[in-house]
């Protein structure tokens, strides 16, 4: 390394300083700055000591003292440095006309320790967790230390000169004050994730920049945020019926009012059973899994209590624990430490509740690119009619929501998502949207529903090339995640 100070401008003509010494102010010189760009290797800065150790003025060319003007050098911002710690590789051939060149080395005078030292110094090839001990220290720097002579004038607050290697060291002022931010970031996710009701939601996030995605841009919300235009049916309407079932008994698990009837019958669809490995767990049925139908449940107008009622499952809350990692190529994905049951209730999709215009008018303004989208419409009652669209609401999960938003799509899924009406049954366009599993889920296997449920068994017949790639891995995977033009996803199954 040096720095070199150009050749041929007014007193200074043909005449090269290197100064191996001071300290002054960062910035003011090419050497400062190749250090604080880490192009320099750490011994470099061995030469930049305190200006308050004696100097000896050393003539390579001729012997002749310097002048004032070359003096006033040393405390020249432009001035060159040299570290004789480390020679520099790129140091130009000397100028053609030698004669009257002449380079004058001004290096503080190193004791034979310190040339002991920096020996020493010059056998390191790696600096990272260089020992404090290889450092050069005179007498007289220990005295400063100890501030038995004035300190420099020019003050250098050194906890400001960011010194940077090329990978972390223990000497790595960066990588602490990064540390600090990041135990800031965990801090500020960790509050959030308390606020979540239920078994814990953990993150395993280690990229600082998606832990800040995380904890910056999201808030954990334990029901649906209603948002300006959404008109509400109250609980009391009249509308909002209850079943007949008594508390005594229960709720009569084929009878009960709630229960949707078949299309073609006076059946009830059963939508719960008992699971078949764990007799404390209420799962939806196989064959309600497999169909395209809603569930009621009973609510707190019907006669059953809740506590004998088998039809109080989604509303009684998450039972699993949850964990947000990183997936790398598909950002955020969720998975559970815990063995999910086929057929067991996972979370709800929550965030803020939108009128369709509103979603139009915030899709619009992600440019119509097909960036992450968590837009879910509750169009299981809408028809494709202007007017029913209107009063579609929709949900997005974007700012504000459940875990289960950074649950991830798979052409091949293990898990589904259906709509469930827990309170009011009177309002067709609200309700909720329940994750259940597919089949078995072992701990630590990701979570993922399709996106574009009721197409599972499709091929889109021309991939749109501006669609987001889908990522899934699975063998008859669909290639997009999206349909053509469609980037919300509805919840008609
Ligand atoms: C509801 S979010 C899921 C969580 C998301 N990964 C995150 O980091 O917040 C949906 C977005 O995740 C990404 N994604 C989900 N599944 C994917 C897949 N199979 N392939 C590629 N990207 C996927 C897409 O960017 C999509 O818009």
């Amino acid at each position: 390394m040096a720095g070199r100070f150009p050749l041929g401008s007014g007193g200074n003509q043909n005449r090269v300083f290197i100064d191996l010494t001071d300290e002054t102010e960062l910035g003011d010189t090419d050497v400062p700055k190749k250090l604080v760009q880490g192009q320099l290797p750490f011994v470099t800065a061995l030469a930049y000591r305190s200006p308050t150790v004696p100097l000896k003025r050393k003539s390579l060319d001729r012997s002749e003292d310097i002048s004032d003007s070359s003096l006033s050098d040393v405390h020249n911002p432009r001035r060159a440095r040299l570290s004789h710690a480390h020679p520099d590789p790129y140091t130009p051939s000397p100028p053609p006309n030698r004669k009257h060149s002449q380079i004058s080395v001004v290096i503080p005078s190193p004791t034979s320790k310190q040339k002991r030292d920096i020996a020493i110094a010059q056998s390191v090839s790696n600096v990272n967790g260089m020992h404090i001990d290889i450092f050069p220290t005179t007498d007289e720097e220990e005295r400063v230390n100890k501030a038995a002579y004035p300190t420099s004038r020019a003050r250098v607050n050194r906890r400001s000169i960011p010194l940077s290697f090329n990978s972390d060291s223990v000497l790595n002022l960066v990588s602490l004050t990064e540390t600090n931010h990041l135990s800031k970031l965990r801090h500020t996710l960790d509050e959030k994730l308390k606020r979540i009701n239920g078994p814990t939601v953990t993150p395993t996030v280690n990229s600082p920049k998606r832990l800040a995605k995380l904890a910056d841009n999201f808030e954990f919300v334990n029901s649906y945020q209603y948002r300006a235009g959404v008109e509400l049916i109250p609980d009391d309407s009249d509308f909002n019926i209850g079943c007949a079932c008594t508390s005594t008994n229960g709720c009569d698990r084929f009878e009960c009012d709630c229960l949707s009837k078949e299309e073609d019958s006076e059946d009830r669809i059963v939508p719960y059973q008992i699971c078949e490995n764990n007799t404390k767990l209420i799962v939806a049925t196989e064959s309600f899994l497999k169909r395209k139908a809603i569930i009621y449940e009973c609510n707190s107008r019907c006669g059953c209590s809740g506590k004998r009622c088998w039809n109080h499952v989604v509303q009684k809350g998450r039972a699993v624990r949850l964990e947000i990692f990183d997936t790398g190529s598909r950002g955020f994905g969720l998975r559970s430490p815990d063995l999910i049951r086929r057929g067991q209730f996972i979370d709800l999709y929550l965030g803020e509740v939108i009128t369709k215009a509103e979603a139009d008018e915030r899709e619009n303004l992600t440019d119509g690119s097909h960036t992450q989208s968590y837009l879910f419409s509750l169009d299981w009652y809408v028809k494709d009619d202007e007017d029913e669209e209107k009063n579609m609401k929709v949900i997005d999960g974007r700012k504000f929501g459940s875990a289960t938003r950074f649950m991830n799509h798979s052409c091949n899924p293990n898990c589904k998502i259906v709509p469930v009406c827990t309170t009011n049954h009177a309002d067709e366009y609200l309700y909720n949207l329940a994750f259940f599993a597919y089949k078995d889920i072992s701990p630590g296997t990701e979570l993922t529903f399709d996106y574009n449920q009721g197409e599972e068994n499709t091929t889109p017949q021309k991939i749109d090339p501006e669609a987001v790639q889908c990522l899934c891995g699975e063998i008859k995977c669909r290639g997009q995640l999206w349909p053509n033009k469609r980037k919300g996803q509805g919840s008609k199954p």
